[in-house]
């Protein structure tokens, strides 16, 4: 694809801010909350985990302004999402500002004028849409939604199946995860998929394992009780399944990643297709196979069902080489949830053994890096 002149001085402040990443977050950051100091509160009071995910969103925006259709997927998505933490449209200009200063400092070697003139052009195009999208969503759900703790049950040392109760209705997709907020660490905000199709009583489950310094999982897992109450953030991700073809799916769900694969199985079932659905289900070791029985139960219900527990230390190989064992699999969509590096080499894995890459789906690598906490 041929660059626009815009993308070819964005890319070139790039080069020279990102061996320089952390000095222009913290740079950023120091210039919005001295000049805007009203903005502080929409953050969360400790910066350090995840203080670069709006720098981080907007210089990736910046970085695709050439590549629309996706630009403005991700964007709307983001603008939408933005709702939750109180961003108003009069927010926008200050942010822009404070990029732009922070840019325009550390990327001083190559910046000129014609440079800061792509960037504000590029930066009212990525805002307009973010503030498009939420405004148009604003006619139409709750910037949040708040959520009841009705049952928790815990799985494992680590895992814990939690199923709440929104205030409002909530719709999502199967195979959409939506952004949680726990009492007990305002305004830091996790992923979690959701770990069943929309039920008609309207409560929505996740499978949350307390990671390392995971503060909101091992809230979730180890605090959480029946009662509690959480916030959610609206619903994303394109993880779903295409009901106008009835081509085979092929899902590979790794540790808690089983959790939408349940969902996207049981989205099959209600549309009463009968299209071959093969689950591939992997866990380090069988106990932490913490829902396999939910799974095999599935598959003894429907016939077009297959679910295969693939555990590291047994088949001595990782999820990824063990799909390569059975197939082929060239008639089918593959669906992926799981740790970023099973992501990965299973994309790499599907890809080399003939799926092309449009029918390989997954939630975006970067963010879930950014949710494993
Ligand atoms: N929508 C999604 O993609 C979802 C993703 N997750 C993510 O899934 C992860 C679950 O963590 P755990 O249960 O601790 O998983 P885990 O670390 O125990 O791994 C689960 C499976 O993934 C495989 N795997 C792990 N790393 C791999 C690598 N580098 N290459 C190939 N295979 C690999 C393992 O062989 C194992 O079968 C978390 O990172 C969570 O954020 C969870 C829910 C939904």
């Amino acid at each position: 694809m041929e660059e626009s002149p815009d993308a070819v001085l964005i890319r070139r402040a790039m080069a020279e801010v990102t061996p320089v990443a952390d000095k222009v977050t913290s740079y950023f950051y120091a210039l919005l909350f001295v000049r805007h100091p009203d903005l502080r509160s929409l953050f969360p009071p400790a910066m350090d985990t995840q203080r670069d995910r709006l720098l981080r969103a907007l210089l990736t925006a910046a970085e695709h302004i050439d590549n629309t259709d996706v630009l403005v997927d991700y964007l709307q998505n983001l603008g939408r999402g933005h709702r939750k933490y109180g961003t108003r449209a009069e927010h926008y200009p200050a942010v822009g500002e404070c990029l732009i200063g922070a840019l325009s400092k550390y990327a001083a070697a190559v910046w000129d004028e014609e440079m800061e003139a792509a960037w504000i052009r590029t930066y009212t195009t990525i805002s307009q849409i973010m503030i498009d999208a939420a405004a148009a969503d604003e006619l139409r759900a709750p910037a949040w939604w708040y959520a009841e703790i009705v049952t928790h049950d815990l799985r494992t040392p680590d895992v814990a199946v939690v199923t709440v109760r929104p205030d409002q209705p909530y719709p999502f997709l199967a195979g959409q995860y939506t952004s949680l907020e726990t009492p007990w660490w305002p305004r830091i905000w996790r992923h979690y998929s959701f770990a069943a199709a929309p039920r008609s009583d309207g409560l929505l489950s996740f499978h949350v394992k307390a990671v390392p310094a995971g503060w909101v999982s091992n809230a979730l897992v180890h605090r959480a009780r029946p009662g509690d109450i959480v916030r959610l953030g609206p619903p994303a991700g394109s993880m779903t399944v295409d009901h106008t073809t009835d081509s085979g799916l092929l899902c590979l769900g790794g540790g808690t990643g089983i959790a939408p694969i349940k969902a996207l199985v049981e989205d099959v079932a209600e549309h009463g297709e009968r299209r071959p659905v093969e689950v591939f289900y992997g866990a380090r070791t069988d106990h932490d196979l913490y829902d396999i029985d939910t799974m095999l139960r599935l598959q003894q219900s429907h016939p077009w069902l297959s679910v295969r527990a693939i555990i590291d230390q047994q088949a001595h190989q990782q999820l990824p080489d063990a799909v390569r064992a059975y197939g082929p699999w060239n008639e089918y969509d593959a669906y992926l949830s799981g740790p970023p590096g099973m992501i990965r080499s299973g994309v790499d894995a599907l890809r080399d053994i003939g799926i092309p890459s449009e029918r390989i789906r997954h939630d975006s690598v970067e963010e879930l890096v950014a949710a494993g906490s």
